[in-house]
């Protein structure tokens, strides 16, 4: 079919070509660096890493064929780095502070999916918004949340039970009731607000929630990216109206946020000077940010918009990472049973140690102790990371330093690359994980044992948690990332205690589906969505 192209859109996409071309011509040459070629002059590279048959599959394969470090095209031919180098990362993210801003693009969508909170704002704004978020994120504020992870994690522990009992080969949908469960942890931990995900199947947020990434995001056509790549040269009050763009994906955007206002509203209401006494006591982090900021010159503080804003970004940033993760890491517990033996073996140990101090439930020193289910949670979180990428671009000239040398086109080799003002760059969080110099000859495989022979001390220090770049680095490393691991470890504590997880007679393959952030799909089985099928049952009294 011939396609008509009005003389508007002709116009408008050769002014961007032109445009686009303009910029990059100002930019110093990547051209020493090696890289694959693009499969399309249009869309550079770009199509091909959201279309990747699994997430990382790329990477690895060009970490393999050029090091580090290489190049990519982005959208009309214009060079874009990539990299996974320890010592570029540890430039990017933590030296450079602010030097390298989120590509306009993709934090675009951030903005028009959750609106205008922590993980969209940049310099200045970001810090305002950190520094009034921080204390609700203290290792101690966040040790009054086991509770809600154990009472969350007993209501999963209930429907497997029931779900098992009804069906004779006992697969369940793991994914599902964690990503519920997640929900409710998000909803009551971050603004004392119960979603009630898991009692009420057909909560509507709930189930927007459970398909949105997915439907939003997973295999972008060719048109959408290319609209995406058009917000890189529009001005903030051009792309505040993105939201109304008449599409379908815009539509559904609009109507989260709207239900996210919607909850929030009250909440922060309740919250502010005159409600403030009503919550004395609450310990959410909605409570202890509202007190930070209404302690906060009036100049820093955070409008009623962002602190809306914020109850969404969390809700998003907790959720899907959390329940994925843990869904990934009961999957890879499947495939070694015998690891899977250990940790229950674990486990119970220190529950019969808890049960003899007279207690019921774990403390965080009790969960801390569990040193093999720590070092498989761990593990998960480098051989499966939920955010794989990261866009940046450098705001300024600059240097990037390199600790793994590559070998240029014409054979000299690099150790640093000079980039302008404007450079897009992706960070390769998987490939950064994969590093065989980092983890070990093994770096390949889902094996929990590296972390109890690793030598921390020869790597160079990147990643804020046991130096995985999975929670990312530096000044927007993830806020959450101790919030998530006490919830990891409380929760599979719990689940692993009482279930035994095989994998399902038909072994299913399940894909790691390139959507933004990694989603499982099981291959041949489309239509399901996220899903994470494994076979449950009661796992024996004694080991
Ligand atoms: C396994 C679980 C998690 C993983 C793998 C993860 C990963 C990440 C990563 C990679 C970033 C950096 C994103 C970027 O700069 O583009 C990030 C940021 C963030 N995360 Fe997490 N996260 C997890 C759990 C959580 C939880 C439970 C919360 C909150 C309850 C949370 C809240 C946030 C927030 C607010 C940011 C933005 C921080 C900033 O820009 O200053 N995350 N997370």
């Amino acid at each position: 079919m011939a396609y008509q192209v009005s003389p508007v859109a002709f116009l408008a996409l050769a002014a961007l070509v032109f445009v686009v071309v303009v910029r990059a011509s100002r930019r110093k040459s990547l051209h020493f660096l090696r890289g694959p070629d693009a499969p399309s002059r249009l869309l550079g590279n770009e199509h091909q890493l959201f279309h990747q048959s699994e997430t990382g599959y790329l990477d690895f394969k060009w970490m393999r064929e050029y090091g580090s470090t290489w190049r990519i095209r982005t959208f009309f031919g214009a060079e874009q780095i990539m990299t996974a180098d320890p010592k570029a990362l540890q430039h990017i993210l933590q030296k450079s502070s602010y030097n390298y801003p989120k590509r306009i693009d993709m934090n675009t969508l951030t903005f028009l999916q959750l609106g205008p909170g922590i993980l969209w704002a940049e310099g200045s704004m970001h810090q305002r918004h950190r520094k009034v978020m921080n204390p609700a994120f203290s290792a101690q504020q966040l040790r009054t949340f086991i509770p809600l992870f154990q009472r969350t994690a007993a209501k999963v522990i209930e429907q497997w039970k029931a779900q098992i009992s009804e069906k004779s080969d006992g697969v369940v949908l793991v994914n599902k009731s964690l990503a519920r469960g997640a929900l409710d942890i998000v909803g009551q931990a971050a603004f004392d607000y119960n979603f009630g995900a898991l009692d009420d199947m057909e909560n509507p947020l709930a189930k927007e929630y459970s398909t949105m990434i997915h439907d939003l995001q997973l295999y972008p056509t060719p048109f959408t990216m290319l609209y995406r790549n058009l917000w890189r040269y529009m001005p903030q009050s051009v792309r505040n109206l993105i939201k109304y763009t008449p599409m379908h994906a815009y539509r559904r955007m609009r109507n989260l946020n709207e239900m996210f206002k919607g909850i929030g509203r009250p909440l922060y209401h309740s919250n502010t000077a005159d409600g403030i006494a009503s919550r004395e006591g609450k310990r959410d982090v909605m409570s202890v940010l509202m007190k930070a900021n209404n302690s906060e010159n009036a100049g820093v503080r955070l409008g009623e918009e962002e602190v809306l804003a914020q109850m969404h970004h969390l809700t998003a940033a907790g959720q899907e990472t959390t329940s994925s993760t843990l869904s990934w890491m009961l999957y890879e517990l499947s495939k070694h049973p015998d690891y899977q033996v250990r940790i229950r073996e674990e486990i119970r140990a220190v529950r019969a140690l808890v049960v003899e101090r007279g207690d019921v439930e774990f403390t965080p020193e009790d969960l801390d102790s569990m040193k093999y289910t720590l070092a498989a949670i761990k593990e998960t979180l480098r051989f499966h990371p939920i955010a794989y990428h990261m866009w940046r671009y450098a705001g300024k000239d600059d240097v990037i330093p390199l600790s793994d040398p590559v070998t240029a086109a014409d054979g000299t080799v690099i150790t640093d690359i000079p980039v302008s003002a404007g450079q897009p760059i992706i960070i390769s969080i998987c490939g950064y994980n994969r590093l065989p110099h980092v983890w070990g000859d093994d770096a390949d495989q889902w094996n929990p044992e590296r972390f109890f022979r690793l030598d921390s001390e020869k790597q160079v220090k990147v990643g804020v948690y046991a130096n995985l770049m999975s929670f990312s680095a530096g000044v927007r490393a993830c806020i959450g990332w101790r919030f998530a691991l006490y919830q990891l470890q409380a929760v599979a504590a719990e689940l692993l205690e009482t279930f035994d997880f095989s994998l399902p007679d038909d072994t299913p393959y399940i894909k790691r589906a390139p959507a933004g952030v990694m989603v499982p799909i099981v291959e041949g089985k489309e239509e399901l969505g996220p899903a994470m099928p494994l076979r449950v049952s009661l796992a024996p009294v004694r080991v």
